[in-house]
């Protein structure tokens, strides 16, 4: 652990680890980026950008960037995790030995892992062999394009022990990241993850030309189901009121800069599973996660109506048309229940 200057580590040089390593270096910490691919470790440190994944974005000189991984690692107060959820568990296998002995590991991820249907702060204690009260997460309506310039944005920073969220808030607030803090890390993680599925639904919903009435249907009974499961799983329903839930949907399913809610306008337009693959150049979490999500539901014994249909859509081959059909002829309901 260090003295005076922060210092955090961010593992994974895709378009959130490397917009959030900014956004800690903007704030006064000291960063080391862990690239998987040298040539793209070396742009960092020669040109200052990232060019596969934020060309044009100048990097503070307070952010270096190294493939190995205990360099990345070493004497590091937050160890930040930003790499696609389902490649969490092995990733962090591997790095766990390395870790500083009393860093705290903050997630990034929007997602539930697959078979486990564990959230990230689940995999990544259980992994690390930490408490949660070691473990943070950063959610909110953050899309990594626009925090790169350095546009305005709120966030939450969650850890079940509130002065960790505190320490980590310090660390990660500048004049254009204002991060709240919470300690219903189960709320806030699961407005993050379903937010991805109900941005494909909206996609999709976009890319058929269904309007903005159908829009706003969906983003409110998106969030009726996320409340919903939240509340079988323990979490504050207040949460889904606030950055980590509506905030969030909001800015995914307005945005042509989210890659789930492009990813779900190009399956509404017609476009194949594999074609919509082959044109999504990043993660765009939900394709995989909305199993997971709906593994949880059924497991805790939700209805999810509209999550089931994107996995319907996505999963099972079902035509989108034939899919709205039979979300709009499912029984009449009082709206809450
Ligand atoms: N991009 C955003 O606007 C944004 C905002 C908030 C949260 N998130 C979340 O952050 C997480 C990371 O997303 P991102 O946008 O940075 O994704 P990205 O696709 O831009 O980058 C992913 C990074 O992980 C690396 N990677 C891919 N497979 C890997 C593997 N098997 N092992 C190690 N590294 C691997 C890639 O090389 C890349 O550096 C996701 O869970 C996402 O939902 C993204
Ligand atoms: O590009 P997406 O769809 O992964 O969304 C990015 C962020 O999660 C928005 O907050």
């Amino acid at each position: 652990m260090t003295h005076g200057t922060t210092k955090a580590a961010v593992f994974g040089t895709g378009s959130w680890g490397t917009a959030f390593a900014m956004v800690l270096a903007d704030a006064g910490c000291e960063v080391t980026l862990w690239a998987r691919r040298p040539e793209l470790a070396g742009a960092v440190n020669s040109t200052r950008t990232n060019p596969d994944y934020l060309p044009g974005i100048e990097l503070p000189a307070s952010v270096r960037a190294t493939t190995d991984p205990a360099e990345a690692a070493a004497g590091a107060d937050f160890t930040v995790l930003a790499v696609p959820s389902q490649t969490l568990r092995d990733n962090l296998a591997a790095w766990a030995p390395l870790l500083a002995p009393d860093t705290v590991l903050v997630s990034l991820m929007k997602g539930v892992e697959l078979g486990t249907a564990k959230r990230m702060s689940e995999v990544i204690a259980e992994v690390a062999k930490v408490t949660e009260d070691r473990v943070a997460v950063v959610t909110g309506p953050n899309l990594a394009k626009e925090i790169a310039k350095r546009m305005p944005a709120a966030a939450v920073v969650a850890c079940r022990d509130e002065a960790v969220a505190r320490r980590l808030q310090a660390a990660c607030h500048t004049p254009y990241f204002r991060p709240y803090t919470n300690t219903d890390v189960v709320g806030c993680e699961l407005g993050g993850a379903v937010k991805n599925v109900i941005g494909l639904a909206v996609g999709i919903a976009d890319g058929m030309g269904l309007g903005d009435n159908a829009k706003g249907s969906l983003i409110t009974r998106g969030l009726a189901e996320t409340t919903r499961l939240g509340l079988a799983m323990g979490a504050d329903p207040l949460t889904f009121s606030g950055l980590a839930g509506l905030g969030d949907l909001v800015a995914t399913c307005s945005s042509p800069l989210s890659r789930n809610h492009t990813f779900g306008t190009n399956l509404g337009k017609g476009m194949t599973l594999q074609e919509t693959i082959a044109v999504t150049k990043q993660t765009a979490e939900g394709v995989k996660s909305c199993e997971s999500v709906l593994d949880l539901a059924r497991r805790h014994g939700v209805d999810m109506p509209i999550t089931e249909t994107v996995v319907g859509i996505v999963h099972e081959g079902k035509p989108p048309v034939v899919a709205l059909k039979e979300l709009m002829s499912r029984s009449a309901k009082a709206e809450r229940r």
